[in-house]
């Protein structure tokens, strides 16, 4: 039996299990996309899970947009090769070469598209939480994309992020009114296989930082190597 302090309110060891496998097990997908349509049952589950996300007052800003139409997903398709080759231009000779080797998008063969847009003024001009930090109802959209994304993979669903993509052409492709912004376009499907680490990682593109090095104490840049939740971390080997 579990005899922390906490022990109360803690998930059982096999639910926290399953809740940290689903965490380090979630990826970006891109390329694996399956065509079985996602059953409507289980795409609720996983925009039910979105819904409850924390939200600067409440506010809950967010809206959804379900993709399933191949001529609006054609439009994404465009909007994302534009940008794409334009990115392509922004890196140096060796990255420009690796960049265009990459496959940072499956709009077009991922069953379902969902689009996550923001309403900024859904609670009115002054909004508990947001009074001095205005950006605040963003990052609340960006925590329901989260818990959509890792939802989706308990589920066994794919979700593959794609930002490569001026949002005018979200907009023009969706419909979506000035007032409203798109957050995130995000593909979602069966899969033929998760990635066991990031594809970029895998390609040499970045690699996960280490996090006892991120970690500071009372100040910015106050490290201590020898603090003991720095022992824990790299015993846990969490480069
Ligand atoms: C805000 C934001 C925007 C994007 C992404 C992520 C996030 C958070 N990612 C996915 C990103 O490359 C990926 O999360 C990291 O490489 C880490 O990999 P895992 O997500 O752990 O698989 C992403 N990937 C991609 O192929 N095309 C894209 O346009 C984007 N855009």
């Amino acid at each position: 039996m579990d005899t922390t302090a906490d022990a109360d309110h803690a998930f059982s060891a096999d639910e926290r299990a399953a809740v940290y496998r689903c965490i380090f097990e979630r990826r970006d997908v891109r390329g694996e996309f399956r065509p079985a349509q996602v059953p409507d049952a289980v795409l609720a589950r996983v925009l039910v899970a979105a819904h409850h996300a924390p939200s600067v007052g409440f506010m809950q800003p967010w809206d959804f947009i379900v993709v399933r139409d191949a001529a609006v997903k054609a439009a994404i398709h465009d909007g994302f090769a534009e940008a794409h080759r334009e990115a392509a231009a922004m890196f140096d000779d060796d990255r420009a070469r690796q960049y265009a080797a990459l496959k940072l998008e499956g709009i077009r063969e991922a069953p379902v598209g969902i689009c996550v847009t923001c309403d900024r003024d859904r609670a009115g001009p002054v909004v508990l939480g947001r009074t001095h930090q205005p950006d605040m109802d963003l990052y609340s959209t960006v925590c329901a994309v989260q818990n959509l994304w890792l939802a989706a993979r308990a589920e066994g669903l794919g979700v593959g992020w794609v930002s490569i993509i001026r949002p005018e052409r979200l907009r023009a492709a969706l419909g979506i009114p000035e007032a409203i912004v798109p957050i995130a376009y995000l593909c979602l499907g069966h899969v033929a296989r998760f990635h066991d680490r990031p594809e970029l990682e895998t390609r040499g593109w970045a690699k996960r930082a280490s996090l006892a090095g991120r970690i500071a104490f009372d100040r910015w840049g106050h490290a201590d190597r020898e603090a003991g939740l720095i022992r824990e971390i790299e015993a846990r080997g969490a480069a």
